[in-house]
């Protein structure tokens, strides 16, 4: 099938499907039309779209963990801890690493010994081995809504299983889920890949059947600057409406200066709608989360509270609709469910404490947000442009050309030419533009703020600046100041 953003057509989507669901023994327990009547069953307060809808019109900013074990009942248990305990609005499950890669027998395996030895040996759950009666069982014991979490380039025979299973949201996407997850896996295939994710959400819109889709924003978590993962975002967005998705979460990862983190959050929206209209594509609901910081954590867990405390009030500020809470366990690896509920709490007590407050319009939020805009225009008009008009197209060029480069990506579809590295202020600025299309006064606005940090430090703006900063917040502050 040749590459193009156009919905997939019903006879090729039939064909993959056979595929789809043959490619582990539990696809043969999907069945489409009972799905969407076991759906249709759901009580309002368990639809994601629907629950968004109500934060969007109230203003609230909701709070999500990460979670996610081997077995069933421990995934039950830890899912109730974390609403009842954390006062998650929404739960995910997070699923393992063995299923993002479609090794369904190594999850297996991963199971069974989890079973022999009693604790988790898997670093997720694996929703594809359990199957649709086990993820409704997930479903069923919780009162908020539930979200796949993944990383996972061909996701398209757990998009069936969990969505027969009740779960109604999905995130990824054919880009966000390979360029920071996968060496060689080659983004056309990924995006087909997606875009049958998106098809068969369509069909369910079709038969009225809401589920919400939510590119991942952060990409690398790494000094990404705003228009880049912005531009991802809404090429996912594009891609995903063009298949019939009609709830969209778009995102993004916390950077740390608190006036480029509000702007992207305000921005991003905007751009989304923008250009889906230019498109002509149908209007859908939009939504933003706000992920708080991606990168390194401190080990001490009261520097980590800081951290996460941070992300819950750019959060709040930003009036995102969501926000992905992080844990004191964040150096160390796979949180405990009382490290996870406490990261909850802290949020919480941050969101509620400031829902009533929001961040003033100054010249250097309209200034960000100025920046953002034309930075993020200038790489989407130019992905349109080498695509001819058709987003998916435009976006494999646009990584083959470099328009869009994502730093310290791991695959080798990625130029890797960019550099980012923080201003005096925090603020995410480039070093190195790479291919990257932004004209000379775009381009003097990042070269003068990192200019200025470097007579603040002392020094030339260098690469040793970037490995400053990816070690900065670890070590106790945001920008990565020389000793
Ligand atoms: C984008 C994913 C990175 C984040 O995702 C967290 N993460 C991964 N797997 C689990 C899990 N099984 N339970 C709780 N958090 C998890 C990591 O800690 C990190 O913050």
């Amino acid at each position: 099938m040749e590459l193009t953003v156009q919905k997939i057509d019903a006879e090729e989507f039939h064909r993959q499907r056979q595929e789809v669901l043959g490619q582990w023994e539990t696809g043969k327990e999907v069945n489409f039309e009972e799905a969407v009547a076991y759906h249709k069953e759901l009580p309002k307060s368990k639809i994601f779209a629907e629950k968004l809808a109500e934060g969007k019109a109230k203003g609230i900013t909701y709070a999500q963990p990460r979670a996610g074990v081997a077995l069933l009942n421990e995934h039950i248990e830890l899912l109730r801890y974390l609403q009842d305990e954390g006062g998650a609005d929404f739960l995910p499950s997070t699923i393992d690493s063995y299923t993002r890669q479609n090794r369904y027998t190594e999850a297996q395996a991963g199971i069974e010994e989890s079973q022999a030895i009693g604790r988790s040996m898997l670093n997720g759950f694996p929703a594809v081995n359990h199957g649709v009666a086990a993820c409704r069982r997930v479903v069923e014991s919780v009162q908020v809504p539930v979200q796949v979490r993944h990383g996972t380039p061909d996701a398209r025979l757990l998009a069936e299983i969990t969505i027969a299973g009740g779960f109604t949201d999905y995130e990824g996407g054919g880009i966000s889920y390979n360029i920071p997850y996968s060496k060689d896996v080659s983004i056309e295939s990924t995006i087909k890949y997606w875009q049958y994710v998106d098809r068969l959400i369509g069909l369910y819109e079709e038969q009225g059947v809401k589920i919400n889709r939510e590119p991942f924003g952060p990409l690398t978590g790494t000094l990404v600057p705003p228009a880049i993962s912005h531009a991802v975002a809404v090429i996912e967005g594009i891609l995903a409406v063009s298949q019939g998705v009609r709830s969209l979460t778009l995102g993004y990862g916390q950077c740390g200066n608190l006036i480029q983190d509000v702007a992207a959050l305000h921005t991003l929206p905007i751009l989304a709608e923008e250009y889906l209209a230019k498109l002509g594509l149908p209007k859908v609901m939009i939504t933003t989360v706000f992920h708080q910081w991606m990168g390194g954590f401190p080990q001490d867990e009261a520097k980590a509270y800081g951290v996460i405390s941070w992300g819950a009030v750019a959060a709040a500020l930003a009036k995102a609709s969501k926000v992905i809470v992080k844990t004191p366990h964040e150096a160390l690896g796979i949180p405990t469910k009382e490290a996870n509920a406490a990261g909850l709490r802290t949020t919480k007590q941050i969101l509620n404490m400031l829902k009533d407050q929001k961040l003033p319009m100054t010249p250097e939020l309209a200034l960000e947000e100025e920046m953002i805009l034309a930075e993020t225009r200038a790489i989407l008009d130019r992905v349109l442009d080498l695509g001819e008009g058709d987003a998916a197209v435009g976006a494999v060029r646009a990584f083959q050309a470099g328009v869009i480069d994502v730093p310290f990506a791991p695959s080798r579809y990625n130029s890797g030419k960019i550099l980012p590295a923080r201003d005096t202020t925090g603020a995410v600025r480039l070093l190195d533009f790479g291919n990257i299309p932004f004209n000379e006064t775009i381009k003097e606005f990042h070269r003068e703020r990192i200019a200025k940090r470097g007579r603040d430090e002392g020094r030339d703006p260098s690469f040793q600046m970037v490995i400053d900063d990816i070690y900065a917040i670890g070590k106790g502050m945001l920008v990565g100041r020389p000793r």
